[in-house]
């Protein structure tokens, strides 16, 4: 008998980058037209670093409904608004600074300068979410995603705090602000982008069940993620 628990990890692997960007702009469009067409807006939170900028890029001559949309971020660093290591900032430059979305429905993390203020400050925005339609995410090369970074506490108990404040990263800069494991669970669907050579590891990590920060993800529907194919082959070294 078929399993019906939608509650699994889809792989789904793409031999070349430009197949899983179309696969994603595909799949972003899609869920925008169901959620529009059935709760008259989308809600749709943004992964940061560098595997979905070029599919922001393609969203920008997409055809859609912009008003309706509405940009929540899964993680964010705390640094001055000029970095341009500021999620928000290569998304904007990447995509929203294209599209009429209205600015009320853009909702960026606070930068700073505290990780625990901004934490608090984008807790109460979140407050009149509700549930995400789509939820895009990366994974790094050391599994972490969002900002769950590993041996920190990733927020995947139930009343875990919607947001989360980190002093510890690992990766530049110390202080960064993320949503729990358990509000992006919240989400009617869930899709991982993972691109490049240095997630190879991450991935064969990932799938032979260790316990990786992206682990902690778990939607109602399950979880997709789009793979380059070259990730899935076993590592030469
Ligand atoms: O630090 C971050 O890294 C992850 C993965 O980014 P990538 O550059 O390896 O694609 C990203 O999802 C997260 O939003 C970002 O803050």
């Amino acid at each position: 008998m078929e399993s019906t628990d939608l509650r699994q990890y889809r792989w789904h692997e793409y031999a070349d980058l430009t197949a899983l960007q179309d696969a994603a702009v595909a799949a972003i469009l899609d869920s925008a037209a169901s959620a529009i067409q059935e709760r008259g807006r989308f809600n749709l939170v943004l992964a940061g670093g560098e595997s979905p900028r070029a599919i922001y890029r393609r969203l920008c001559s997409a055809p859609a409904d912009w008003s309706l949309w509405h940009i929540y971020y899964g993680d964010e660093r705390c640094m001055p608004p000029t970095q341009e290591e500021l999620n928000s900032h290569m998304v904007e430059e990447a995509w929203l600074s294209h599209v009429p979305i209205p600015p009320v429905q853009i909702h960026t993390i606070p930068n700073g300068p505290r990780a625990d203020k901004a934490a608090e400050a984008y807790a109460q925005t979140l407050r009149g979410a509700g549930y995400f339609d789509l939820t895009l995410l990366g994974l790094g090369s050391d599994g972490h995603t969002a900002s769950l970074f590993p041996g920190n506490d990733w927020g995947m108990a139930p009343d875990s705090p919607d947001t989360l404040a980190i002093f510890n990263s690992p990766k530049r800069p110390p202080q960064r602000v993320s949503l729990s494991a358990a509000r992006l669970n919240r989400s009617r669907r869930i899709i991982f982008l993972v691109s490049g050579e240095s997630k190879h590891k991450a991935v064969a990590r990932w799938r032979a069940g260790e316990n990786i920060p992206a682990r902690a993800i778990m939607g109602e529907n399950g979880v997709d993620i789009l793979v380059e194919s070259t990730l899935l082959l076993p590592s030469k070294g």
